[in-house]
């Protein structure tokens, strides 16, 4: 419906139009590589930013096409989503600003204002736990920390006042240790700040308890169906109160097993749970409780919400199904309806670019290794499960190393993926071939500096064999990351740059992603002389890629997207 006001025309329902104009200056039909070098960032040039110490000539190279075809990109904070500027990107809010070339309102921010609100407690997903209040146990199982990356610590500190102020008498809380989005060894600091805040609670007459706990890597939070041992391994803790390690409280958990290996960083913690005087568990999952999981982020808690949530289920053998009220902090996957009950509503992420393309007969190829697989596909594609069109797009998995952590072989399958995409584009079938290269990452998240220094340059390997691949076909690519973490493998004095080091002079390692900018780099032979990249969008962040790689296949973006980074000069 249109109208106007003082003689301006407003257009209040502009009729959604799935079908592309044809850029007025961009050709149509040359292929597209796309690019994503997962967690890597630009950061100070010195020893600690492994990016910068491992051999990247093909990386090093595209870099002196700056300021015309290589340039920085915001992608953290405001920029994805996130409550504010000191939170640090993430794969999530990374890539689904990429895919959707919007911004939308991230889980994290959704939560916060549901809980300031009180709007959490008038919801379907809390009148449903609700019911265990009076008579049962209300569990509450997730990662705590205030990473900020999958769950918040105070998000769930208000959740559990929140229930006892609504009469919930019985409280365990099954704590996942983080030390990956969080200083490695930090999990006491938080543990202990729960344990006194549980303590208040109990002084108010509540029965409120850590029950178990367990590395988020070793314990439950596996993501796209890597390993399902972890899962079980917290099921068993949670729900059966079986675990190898028994323990009477959490913080002697902690210091026990640090003493048995003192190596031992938080996020590998094995699985461990509370017993009382007589030996027994302080709280297994039993019939008639009701269950939270309080991340809101949705790969790591997808697979424990199956766990919970589905009658049929063989990934695992269960044992006796208690009969649980069992709701996420968010819908994990709203296709799947999974969970079936959820506290706060996921972000409505629609008209998303895979879509746009499909719509203009756009063919894609998408392909990663298991760890990022659903980064590159679900999550590009707006938290949407499969594919837009059968014919239109093939997604391909490479399965991920098993079982060991990454800096035990930090090539990952960067190459294998490469040797992939270099045949689904020479394959002439694919019109965009997109990947994700895991490595500057996924090793980054291991602290270990030597390990990220030899896994990117297999990345840069990688990028290599595509950018080759992509000169054969006469086509183009487009690299870019989805946040930073390889790029800063310290923790740093965030005035000076300057690198912390602990009392006996060694660095302190950080594990964790970065609020560091990315790059973006375009070329190939097949990009028109004349394109390159606006000056007038300093700020620009993620969510500007997916209107500039839709004009690199010859169309105008869609009206609604952030604005497309580049130009063409006559
Ligand atoms: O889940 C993880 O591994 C980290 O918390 C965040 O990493 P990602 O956002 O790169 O997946
Ligand atoms: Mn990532
Ligand atoms: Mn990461």
């Amino acid at each position: 419906m249109n109208f106007e006001v003082q003689g301006i025309k407003v257009n209040i329902s502009r009729a959604h139009r799935w079908k592309l104009r044809p850029h007025p200056k961009i050709r149509q039909g040359k292929k597209l590589m796309v690019i994503i070098l997962d967690g890597w960032g630009e950061q100070i040039p010195d020893e600690y930013n492994a990016i910068h110490v491992a051999k990247t000539p093909t990386m090093d190279e595209l870099k002196k096409t700056a300021p015309d075809r290589w340039r920085l990109l915001r992608a953290h904070g405001l920029s994805v989503g996130l409550p504010s500027d000191e939170d640090m990107g993430n794969s999530e809010v990374g890539h689904n600003a990429l895919g959707a070339g919007r911004i939308f309102e991230q889980g994290a921010g959704l939560v916060d204002s549901a809980l300031k609100t009180g709007k959490i407690y008038e919801g379907e997903g809390f009148k449903y736990i609700q019911q265990a209040f009076a008579k049962n146990t209300v569990h509450f199982v997730g990662l705590l920390s205030d990473g900020g990356v999958h769950s918040r610590a105070n998000q769930l500190s208000a959740l559990l006042k929140g229930c006892v102020n609504r009469g919930a008498k019985r409280l365990r809380v099954h704590v996942l240790l983080d030390g990956r989005d969080v200083a490695p060894g930090s999990a006491i600091k938080y543990v202990e700040a729960l344990e006194s805040e549980l303590a208040e609670l109990r002084k108010g007459g509540s029965d409120a308890w850590i029950a178990s706990g367990g590395g988020r890597m070793a314990v439950t939070m596996d993501r796209y169906e890597n390993d399902w041992s972890i899962v079980k391994k917290g099921y068993d803790a949670q729900v059966k109160g079986e675990a190898p390690h028994k323990f009477s409280s959490c913080g002697e958990a902690l210091k026990k097993l640090l003493e048995m290996d003192p190596k031992l960083n938080d996020q590998y913690f094995p699985p461990f749970v509370i017993i009382d005087s007589i030996g027994q568990p302080i709280g297994p999952i039993v019939d008639d409780d009701a269950v939270v999981t309080f991340n809101f982020r949705a790969d790591r808690m997808v697979m424990a919400a199956k766990a919970f949530d589905l009658e049929t289920f063989d990934k695992f053998d269960r044992g006796k199904l208690p009969k649980i009220k069992y709701v996420g902090m968010l819908q994990y996957d709203s296709d799947l309806k999974l969970p079936k009950k959820y506290l706060v509503s996921p972000p409505q992420i629609d008209k998303t670019s895979g879509e746009y393309l499909i719509h203009n007969n756009i063919k894609t190829f998408a392909c990663s290794e298991t760890v990022k697989f659903g980064h590159v596909t679900f999550v590009w594609n707006g938290n949407r499960s499969g594919q837009f069109s059968h014919s239109m797009e093939k997604y391909v998995q490479i399965p991920s190393d098993v079982g060991i952590a990454f800096n035990m072989k930090p090539e990952m399958k960067a190459i294998a993926i490469a040797e992939k995409a270099r045949d689904a584009l020479a394959s002439g079938k694919w019109d965009q071939v997109r990947v994700n290269l895991a490595n500057g990452d996924m090793v980054g998240h291991t602290g270990d500096l030597n390990a990220t220094v030899i896994g990117c340059e297999a990345v840069d390997q990688a990028v290599k064999i595509m950018l080759d691949a992509v000169e054969v076909v006469g086509g183009i690519f487009l690299i870019t990351a989805d946040h930073g973490n390889g790029e800063d493998m310290v923790k740093r004095n965030l005035k000076t740059g300057a690198p912390i080091l602990d009392k006996g002079g060694k660095f302190q390692v950080l594990t964790s992603h970065t609020c560091n900018p990315v790059p973006i780099i375009i070329g190939g032979k097949g990009l028109q002389k004349g394109v390159r990249f606006r000056r007038d969008l300093p700020g620009a962040g993620l969510a500007n890629v997916a209107a500039t790689f839709i004009n690199l296949h010859g169309f105008e973006a869609p009206w609604d997207y952030e604005p497309s980074l580049i130009e063409v000069l006559d």
